[in-house]
């Protein structure tokens, strides 16, 4: 059907106005040739399609009137099969014009001479009164059409602002809510029946449209707190515009980010490092390709990893490679070290607190680790260092996959992995009562053991040469390699302190190499020799020396470097050791409390 469908009702009723005025038989054709409005022996034709209308067709592809006297045998019947027994003696034609295009024709047929000879005695007027007629149907047509591009207008400004991610809520200069988007909808839990028409201080007291209508000026990005109607707190980040036009001002609208949004964006763009392949886990022993291999297969399953090892072996590595090689690669991969957090705010740090959770400055809530970490993969480093305590949360997290935050008292539902580590053996530590063995096995669903450097040498070389051209490149030098000597050292010694206690040596060393040498044993850290003598000084009393040497050492750099965060960070890093080993190490001579 063409667009005069649209009004075939009016079409019907101007040709029975037609018929009944110029007592002649009227027919309205749409475009599409069927007919809309008939009189007389076609009335009972309505809407069908004509297929003999040679003429229509000449005037809907023209746009112009037609007057035929000898139908059948005029240029324009010659295609018409049946031209010989054409029924019509006469006809006048006119073009329905909306836009300068025909939408349709009213024809005024004669069936005999009396009718043919009435037409064209009256042409003139017959041809006026048809053609206001026509321009009546035409304007009625342009109204509809007009309307239906408007709603289409509409309907499309509407998806457009229902996609946005934003909320988007719009009033008129009273105050009157005119629009309330879907995600509005959702933080508020109101439908935009409830909101729109409404006034926006009752509807939304806190809404920033509020201020902006009153102060008559815009505000951007302020933080805004808000209460959905079940009561929860909601803190916004929201711009209000005012809208004006000519300088008057027609309303205002507000556009506003769920904080909570904004902090996970942010987490993860601050915390977007280079993506770790198992390309960039460096080792050719036979044991470092077959976990890689091991882990590279579990990669894509939703099950829990325990990753056991010494530190520095590679364990967050590991966990960042199984992670990049999942579906939830592009969402973030957290990871918390817990044993370098105090106990007391370990559990906030994982879990987040709820808004006025605590007094002060903390009143405003905190997301938690596993909340940042939603649709991605968390890694609890040290968990052997976790207290029972949290422990229990955690197996809540791993069974019931949600979490409450502190102060909080709703479930808060999370899809996170979980990669755990740890350089502890947990058996002996269960054996020990200082962890669940029900957390155990939920943990070490898929268990990956990463072996000491000093159990796979053959890594030792690759990994040099790895670390070589990464630190010439970060340290901008250009290192030729490592002298014989250097490297019989570096092969013999036994890195207590693994793949993160080589790297040390090695950027040490470039640092310390002239541009367009080799790495000497002169370059090398004093530390790896300091060791070699001790071992044979001491022999079997080793142990007991080493570790008076070691809270020396330690004692000295806290009492040259302090005991901050930033300090004890500083002191690891000088030591070749992560933070959660310096951290027990202070533990273990008492220099921090338990
Ligand atoms: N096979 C490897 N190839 C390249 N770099 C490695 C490899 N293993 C470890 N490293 C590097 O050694 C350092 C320590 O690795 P990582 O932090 O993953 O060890 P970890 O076992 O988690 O240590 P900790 O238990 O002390 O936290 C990192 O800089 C890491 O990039």
């Amino acid at each position: 059907m063409g667009e005069l469908y649209q009004i075939q009702k009016d079409a019907q009723s101007i040709a029975e106005v037609i018929a009944a005025a110029l007592n002649v038989e009227t027919e309205i054709i749409d475009d599409t040739c069927k007919i809309m409005g008939a009189t007389g022996r076609v009335r009972g034709f309505l809407l069908t399609k004509r297929t003999d209308s040679f003429i229509t067709q000449w005037v809907i592809k023209h746009n112009r009137p037609f007057v035929i006297t000898n139908p059948g045998k005029n240029k324009l019947c010659q295609p018409c099969p049946e031209k010989d027994e054409c029924i019509f003696t006469g006809g006048i034609y006119y073009p329905i014009d909306v836009n300068e295009k025909c939408h349709g024709v009213i024809s005024l047929v004669s069936f005999n001479e009396h009718q043919k000879n009435l037409l064209v005695a009256n042409q003139n007027s017959f041809i006026d009164f048809v053609a206001k007629m026509a321009d009546l149907l035409a304007t009625k047509l342009q109204q509809v059409m007009t309307m239906n591009e408007l709603s289409r207008a509409n309907e499309y400004l509407e998806a457009i602002i229902n996609s946005v991610n934003e909320g988007i809520i719009s009033c008129d200069e009273n105050g009157l809510i005119t629009c309330f988007n879907q995600t509005a909808e959702r933080v508020f839990g109101l439908s935009k029946h409830e909101a729109i028409g409404h006034n926006i201080s009752t509807v939304l007291p806190n809404s920033l449209l509020n201020k902006a209508l009153l102060e008559c000026k815009s505000f951007y990005d302020e933080k805004i707190p808000c209460t959905h109607t079940n009561g929860d707190g909601i803190n916004l980040i929201s711009n209000a515009t005012i809208v004006t036009s000519n300088k008057k001002i027609l309303g205002a609208v507000e556009s506003f980010s769920e904080e909570e949004k904004i902090f996970r964006v942010a987490y993860r763009l601050s915390n977007r490092e280079d993506v770790t392949a198992f390309d960039n886990i460096i080792g050719t022993s036979a044991i470092i390709k077959k976990t890689k291999r091991l882990a590279l297969e579990v990669a894509q399953s939703a099950s829990t990893i325990l990753i056991t090892g010494e530190s520095g072996t590679g364990k967050e590595l590991f966990a960042r490679a199984v992670h990049s090689a999942s579906h939830r690669s592009k969402e973030p991969f957290v990871a918390i070290n817990c044993s370098a957090i105090p106990d007391s705010l370990l559990e906030s740090e994982l879990f987040g607190y709820e808004r006025g959770a605590f007094t002060g400055a903390k009143n405003e809530g905190k997301l938690g680790k596993f909340e940042l970490a939603h649709g991605g993969t968390i890694f609890l480093d040290e968990i052997g260092d976790m207290p029972l305590h949290l422990q229990i949360k955690i197996l809540r997290v791993l069974q019931e996959k949600n979490i409450e935050k502190v102060g909080g008292t709703k479930n808060i539902p999370v899809d996170v992995r979980i990669i755990a580590a740890t350089h502890q053996n947990l058996t002996e530590q269960i054996a020990k009562k200082q962890f669940r063995e029900d957390l155990y096995y939920r943990l070490n669903v898929i268990p990956l053991t990463i072996p000491p450097l000093r159990e796979r040498s053959e890594d030792i070389p690759v990994l040099i040469e790895y670390l070589c051209q990464k630190y010439a490149s970060i340290l901008n030098k250009n290192i030729q390699g490592l002298s014989k000597g250097a490297l019989n050292i570096l092969l013999k010694y036994k890195w207590p302190g693994n793949v993160r206690e080589l790297e040390n040596a090695i950027e040490y060393a470039i640092n310390f190499c002239p541009n367009g040498s080799h790495i000497t044993k002169d370059t090398l850290p004093s530390w790896l020799f300091n060791t070699v003598d001790i071992i044979s000084a001491y022999g079997e009393n080793m142990k007991q020396k080493l570790e008076m040497s070691e809270k020396q050492i330690l004692l000295e750099a806290l009492d040259h470097m302090g005991s901050s965060l930033q300090a004890k960070k500083q002191i690891a890093q000088n030591m070749g050791i992560s933070l959660s080993s310096l951290y027990r190490k202070l533990r273990k001579y008492h220099l921090i409390a338990d």
